[in-house]
């Protein structure tokens, strides 16, 4: 696999990383990240194992994966670390999306994009010592929220933090083409990370073919088995923001095949208690001409959005300020 390895980061990368290492803890946290990202760039590759980790409670599991919680052993810094069994993956003949997620993850820095710090492997395991996102899926916020589903502010300044991501991936030649709750994932500080990129395609400007991604997001051009561009994330990030504030994507159904049509008609119902907003920006996502999508930018700059992120702060204010009155009560 080591043809894979890709270029990694350099000491220009650590301030999005140190952001919020308090100071005491600067320099031995510095210390390790310069060490994780010197492989290539300094000439003398440090070759990380898994006896550089103590590996402590699992976080989860995916098809082909599991995540734990994990420590390096003389910074303590803290990592997700994702072990995949070659075995597994071979057998599940996906060598491909490891790669491919691999390629892409560790190439790609954002502040809304799950950080691949470093990999490695042995003889039966290839393990993926990721950022850590400790609020896990966004899956699951979704499920516990108020009827399934979030108050517009926070489902605004989610739609702004993926636009942001997505936008990012765009500008680096990269269709994200999984978009969904599920490959989200929620911070301690309310803010996303997008992950998952093994369906995710590098695209230096030719159209794609390949169907790909999960029914309920996929795009009309992708049913017809039409060809493709990065606008198909544009649509993804409609029905997400549709998820959001409705609790459910907008074409759902038992049947496959009615989802099909639903997605081909463009059948989307938009309960009452919905904000013009709301349905505004979803509305300009959700269009079947791939070229009349709202653009991402235009996303971050839409107005229901900036508003709804300005709310979203005063809440998680509010809610600080509750928990402070709290301990002081308590204390
Ligand atoms: N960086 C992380 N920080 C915290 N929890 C994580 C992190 N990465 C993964 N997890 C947890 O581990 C679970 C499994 O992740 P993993 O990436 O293996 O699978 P998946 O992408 O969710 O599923 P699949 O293998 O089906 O694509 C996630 O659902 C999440 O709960």
């Amino acid at each position: 696999m080591s043809q894979f390895r890709t270029k990694h980061a350099t000491r220009t990368h650590l301030p999005h990383l140190m952001s919020n290492v308090p100071d005491e803890h600067q320099e031995p946290i510095k210390k390790m990240c310069l060490k994780m990202m010197s492989h290539d760039a300094y000439g003398k590759p440090y070759e990380w194992t898994s006896r550089d980790f103590e590996m402590g409670a699992p976080l989860g599991r995916g098809k082909f994966g599991r995540v734990y919680l994990a420590r390096e052993r003389h910074s303590h810094f803290i990592v997700a670390m994702k072990v995949m069994f070659k075995e597994e993956v071979r057998k599940g003949n996906v060598q491909r999306q490891v790669l491919r997620e691999i390629e892409i993850q560790s190439r790609l820095k954002h502040p809304n994009i799950l950080r691949l710090l470093t990999w490695f492997h042995d003889d039966s395991r290839i393990y993926l010592a990721l950022e850590i996102a400790s609020e896990g899926e966004l899956f699951k916020h979704l499920r516990n929220a108020p009827n399934h589903r979030f108050d517009e502010p926070r489902a605004a300044k989610y739609t702004y933090q993926v636009a942001n991501a997505l936008n990012y991936c765009h500008l680096n030649n990269v269709i994200h083409r999984d978009l969904k709750p599920e490959n989200i994932l929620l911070t301690s500080t309310d803010d996303l990370k997008l992950a998952d990129f093994g369906w995710s395609a590098h695209t230096p400007n030719n159209k794609r073919k390949t169907l790909c991604g999960t029914l309920d997001y996929l795009p009309p051009e992708m049913v017809d088995g039409h060809s493709y561009d990065d606008s198909v994330d544009q649509w993804c990030l409609g029905i997400l923001c549709y998820e959001f504030v409705v609790g459910n994507p907008p074409f759902e159904s038992s049947n496959s095949e009615i989802t099909y049509e639903k997605i081909r008609r463009l059948d989307v119902h938009y309960p009452s208690y919905l904000s013009s907003g709301a349905k505004e920006i979803i509305a300009g996502l959700l269009r079947r001409k791939s070229q009349g999508r709202v653009s991402l930018v235009d996303v971050m700059t839409n107005q229901w959005i900036k508003d709804g992120m300005a709310k979203r702060a005063a809440q998680l204010q509010q809610h600080f300020n509750d928990g402070c009155k709290e301990n002081l009560a308590r204390n």
